[in-house]
């Protein structure tokens, strides 16, 4: 288990080092028109699950729509105190 902090740090050096077969660089490399599709895709798939799935699927979708917006964060290179700034 990780922190929402904790995933973001592990992205972060994911994206400096660039280490092989990392699923993270490649959606880097993808660009951002890319993890944008797949940020909707998964805002989608949390709305699915809220209506349809047991709580721990949504909460799974869930994990998953906030990987790829760390990934979209990373793409645009956005901190979490930009973001934190906001809430
Ligand atoms: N938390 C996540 C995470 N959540 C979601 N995903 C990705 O998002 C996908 C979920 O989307 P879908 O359910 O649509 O699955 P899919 O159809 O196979 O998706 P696509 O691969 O086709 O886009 C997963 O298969 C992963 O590729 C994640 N990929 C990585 N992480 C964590 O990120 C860290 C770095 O990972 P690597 O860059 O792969 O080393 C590790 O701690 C991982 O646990």
């Amino acid at each position: 288990m990780k922190s929402f902090d904790e995933l973001f740090a592990e992205l972060s050096r994911k994206a400096a080092e660039r280490p092989e077969g990392s699923d993270t660089v490649a959606r880097l490399d993808a660009g951002v028109h890319s993890i944008g599709k797949k940020i909707v895709e998964e805002a989608a798939e949390v709305w699915m699950a809220a209506e349809h799935e047991s709580l721990d699927a949504c909460a799974e979708e869930i994990s998953q729509l906030l990987y790829h917006l760390q990934v979209m964060m990373l793409a645009k290179g956005i901190s979490l105190k930009d973001v934190y700034a906001h809430l």
